[in-house]
């Protein structure tokens, strides 16, 4: 199979779909692997290394994108749907539920859009995983940080001294970004409670770190004495492919105490807290709000492009090895989960979450197929 790896283009995302290991496993398999030059840069990856591990270093955006596959790592910006058409296979994070104009896009060109974001194992999401892992140990530290008077806090340690209290960090959500948080806030020293709508979850996670973190079950009323007693909040939950629910109220954010701290990790998926009404950038992280300070950034990992494009690698490889293999119809017909990552296809949306959410008409992914040959 023909892949293309166009360079990143969204603010300061220095990611990059491959690594030169991942290039080399696929020109291994047979396939052709086209990156964009300068592709890898920002990740510390040169075209010559590229180049060694034999792949075709190509001068466009137009050229890596005109290949059978195109893998990417953030959802494509405006500026690249003219690259969409009929029968390419696009693998790649989506977010689809919070992305109309690409959901129209993608469905009107015909694209087969898999999202790492949905596919699938048990349960769990291997292709999330390891940018869940970055973004919730990012987002201690960015709420520590945030938490310095320089930064528009309230000028607090998050571990406090002997002598002075810890801070409070409430993590709504107890998955992956919420378990890596609670980590690392811990690890800090801070005061953490963590929330979650799952009482099995609530009990691993009592398991893993026992009478060190306090639990709550998700509930409007839990949720409001915690954020108002926070000095840090981290939005933290996920319903595959949905948008994400409002969780915390602007009149939960009222209650805070100036220069206090939200960070919604949970943006790219539309967010959990009503007044983190905007997607923020690396460029520029933060917005106030009711005295409060809100860190909205939709692709955190991209701000540690190194350690994120290797985790992103070592996960995504074995999919993108089945489907060039294969080709994607019976590779999507072999592996359920696999299956699961299908948004988009044929002009269809394939992902029940986006379909109600965006108001499409559901079309399963063997209809949405049965015609296709690659
Ligand atoms: N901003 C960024 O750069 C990044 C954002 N993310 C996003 O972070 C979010 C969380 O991802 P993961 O931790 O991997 O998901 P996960 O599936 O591991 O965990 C989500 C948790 O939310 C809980 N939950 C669901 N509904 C809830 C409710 N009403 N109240 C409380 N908890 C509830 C679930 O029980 C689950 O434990 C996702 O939107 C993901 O896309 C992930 C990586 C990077
Ligand atoms: C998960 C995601 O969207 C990211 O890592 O940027």
């Amino acid at each position: 199979m023909y892949i293309g790896i166009p360079k990143e283009i969204k603010n300061n995302e220095n990611r990059v779909a491959m690594t030169p290991a991942g290039v080399m496993n696929l020109v291994k398999a047979g396939h052709t692997v086209s990156v964009e030059t300068k592709a890898g840069i920002g990740s510390g990856f040169e075209d010559e290394v590229y180049r060694e591990a034999g792949a075709v270093i190509v001068a466009t955006a137009a050229e890596a994108w005109d290949q059978e596959m195109v893998m990417k790592v953030k959802e494509p910006l405006a500026s690249e749907y003219d690259y969409f058409r009929q029968g390419q296979i696009l693998f790649t994070y989506l977010h689809l539920a919070a992305e109309p104009e690409l959901t129209k896009a993608l469905v009107e060109k015909g694209v087969i859009a898999i999202a790492y974001e949905t596919v699938a194992v048990n349960g769990s999401l291997p292709l999330l995983t390891p940018m869940s892992e970055v973004a919730g140990r990012m987002s201690a530290q960015v709420g520590a940080q945030m938490l310095e008077k320089i930064s528009g806090g309230k000028g607090i340690l998050l571990g406090g001294i002997p002598g002075v209290k810890r801070s409070k960090v409430t993590i709504i959500g107890g998955g992956v970004v919420g378990t890596n948080a609670a980590k690392i806030a811990m690890g800090l020293g801070a005061d953490v409670t963590m929330i979650d709508l799952n009482a099995n979850r609530l009990r691993q996670l009592d398991d893993i770190f026992g009478t060190e973190i306090n639990t709550l079950m998700s509930n409007p009323m839990n949720i409001a004495e915690a954020v108002k007693e926070s000095d840090l909040v981290i939005g933290a939950v996920l319903i595959p492919g949905a948008k994400a629910p409002r969780l915390v109220t602007e009149e939960m954010v009222k209650t805070m105490q100036p220069g206090s701290v939200l960070i919604d990790v949970a943006i790219d998926q539309g967010g959990i807290i009503e007044t983190c009404d905007r997607i923020s950038t690396h460029d520029d992280p933060t917005y106030v709000k009711h005295g409060v300070v809100h860190y909205a950034v939709a692709n955190m990992p991209g701000a540690v492009p190194r350690t994120s494009t290797m985790g992103l690698t070592n996960v995504t490889i074995p999919y993108a090895l089945q489907i060039a293999n294969k080709g994607v119809v019976q590779a999507i017909a072999d592996n359920p989960a696999l299956a699961k990552g299908v948004n988009v296809a044929n002009g269809a949306v394939t992902y029940e979450a986006v379909a109600r959410d965006l108001g499409y008409e559901f079309v399963s992914t063997t209809d949405a197929l049965a015609a296709t040959t690659v």
